[in-house]
């Protein structure tokens, strides 16, 4: 029997490699570090974490939570090891960076059935089945393969992200609803500013704190992303010719042109979620929250997701893959992890698990099923696999809003749909898995 190469020893390559060698199959694990670095990776180990050392919440009435919880059923490798390694971070899963990631290299190193392979692909082989988990900062080299491999707009280098609020914490008395000249219905909410609001809401910006620029990311920059923060900084001014301009608006409570205005637009079809137009960032996220809150009617505001800007390749999903991870155009071909299109270490782990689970059932000839999509695992696939092609942008399980999974409203009716889902899911487990 071949083995299985997996692509990419992140966050999804380990966790598809663990559950392809716990059901008895062979495994090349392939990681290009120390050989070849990444722009953000420190270390040799698998699975480093780039940035923060927190997997989110581990409440099960959140996305994130119960999608952790999911993962667990399943046999996680990530969770273990963040388990076994966690420092004290509240309602969070915090990790000591270093033991996770060395945790996680010695149980994948010392798994008689994975070979680790410390080595560039630059090419998925021709034979056997294949997992790509090559994350968000896939190499150059395997990048532009992939381009020509998939198709030339089927990857995405930048992401620069505004943030996404729910619309039902929003102070409607405070803004209005219009488009700029009266073009093109209501279409925005428009939050409007004096002088004075602006004034302290400018001074809040550029004194924010930032998350710090690499130095690849400031290319980012030459796409078009400038980060709202970057471009206040170039003058007090700035920003009232570009996204908080406000000509073409009138307020109806003043009968005025407001000083300053700042337009927020429909996320998804429902309603429930409003995105920030040009409000890309740099800024931390607890910043994020304080900053973008001196903005009126926005004081209270809760956020769906942060803004942020930072490399990140993947592949536009809901044309290229199954949701069973499975390449349409190759189904002996897996993706997973980040260059899927989800955002975030447990959302990329998670897609590794299932790549690995279904790649097993490959291997074995039998048929392979997605997930129930009222399970947080499933409400991820259904999104990358199905999302609009022409819109579709990285996510993460915060964004809650996953098509099927609805961990909303009062707190004892999300822990009944908590409770629901991992139910699902443990009957999949059951029935699929045996
Ligand atoms: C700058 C930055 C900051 C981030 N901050 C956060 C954060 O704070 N919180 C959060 O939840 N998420 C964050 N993310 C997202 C996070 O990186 C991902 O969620 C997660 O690491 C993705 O897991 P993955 O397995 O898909 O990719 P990775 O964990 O990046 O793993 C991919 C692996 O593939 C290897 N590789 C790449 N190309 C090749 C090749 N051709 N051949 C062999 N090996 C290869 C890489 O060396 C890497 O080890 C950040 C991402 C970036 C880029």
């Amino acid at each position: 029997m071949e083995n299985v190469s997996v692509i990419g020893g992140g966050l999804a390559g380990v966790e598809a490699a663990w559950q392809l060698a716990n059901k008895g199959f062979k495994v090349n694990l392939y990681e290009m570090r120390p050989k070849k670095k990444t722009p953000a990776h420190k270390t040799d180990f698998l699975a480093e974490l780039v940035c923060s050392n927190t997997l989110g919440g581990i409440e099960e009435t959140t996305p994130r939570g119960l999608l952790k919880k999911e993962m667990e059923t399943l046999g996680s490798l990530v969770i273990e090891a963040a388990k076994n390694t966690s420092v004290p971070a509240g309602g969070a899963l915090a990790v000591d960076r270093e033991k996770f990631a060395q945790y996680i290299t010695k149980k994948i190193e010392n798994h008689p059935n994975i070979t680790v392979v410390r080595q560039e692909i630059t090419s998925i082989p021709e034979n056997g089945i294949t997992i790509v988990a090559t994350g968000p900062l896939t190499s150059d080299r395997f990048s532009s393969y992939l381009t020509d491999f998939l198709g030339e707009e089927s990857l995405s280098f930048y992401d620069a992200i505004a943030p996404i609020i729910y619309a039902d914490t929003v102070d409607y008395s405070k803004c209005f609803w219009a488009s700029r000249y009266g073009k093109g219905g209501n279409d925005y909410l428009n939050c409007p500013m004096t002088e004075e609001e602006y004034s302290r809401f400018y001074k809040a910006l550029i004194n924010a704190e930032k998350v710090p620029l690499k130095e690849f990311e400031k290319e980012a920059y030459f796409e078009g992303c400038m980060p709202i923060e970057e471009m206040a900084r170039r003058g007090k001014e700035t920003l009232l010719f570009g996204p908080l301009k406000p000509v073409g608006l009138i307020d109806p409570k003043t009968g005025k042109r407001p000083f300053a205005v700042v337009q927020l637009r429909k996320e998804n079809s429902e309603g429930t979620l409003l995105n920030m137009v040009g409000f890309q960032t740099k800024l931390t996220y607890p910043e994020q929250k304080r900053v973008f809150r001196l903005i009126p009617g926005l004081e209270n505001v809760e956020f769906a997701r942060y803004g942020s800007i930072h490399r990140n390749t993947f592949i536009n999903s809901p044309k290229l893959l199954l949701p069973t991870l499975q390449l349409k155009k190759n189904p002996t071909v897996f993706f997973a992890g980040q260059i899927t299109g989800v955002e975030g270490y447990p959302e990329s782990a998670a897609t590794g698990i299932i790549a690995g689970i279904n790649a097993a059932k490959l291997m074995k000839g039998e048929e392979i099923k997605p997930p129930p999509e009222t399970t947080m695992i499933g409400g991820l696939l259904k999104y990358i696999c199905e999302a609009d092609p022409d819109q579709f942008q990285p996510m993460n399980a915060n964004f809650g809003l996953l098509p099927a999974v609805k961990i909303k409203g009062k707190r004892n009716r999300r822990k009944f749909q908590a409770e629901r889902a991992l139910k699902e899911l443990e009957k999949w487990k059951e029935n699929y898995l045996g």
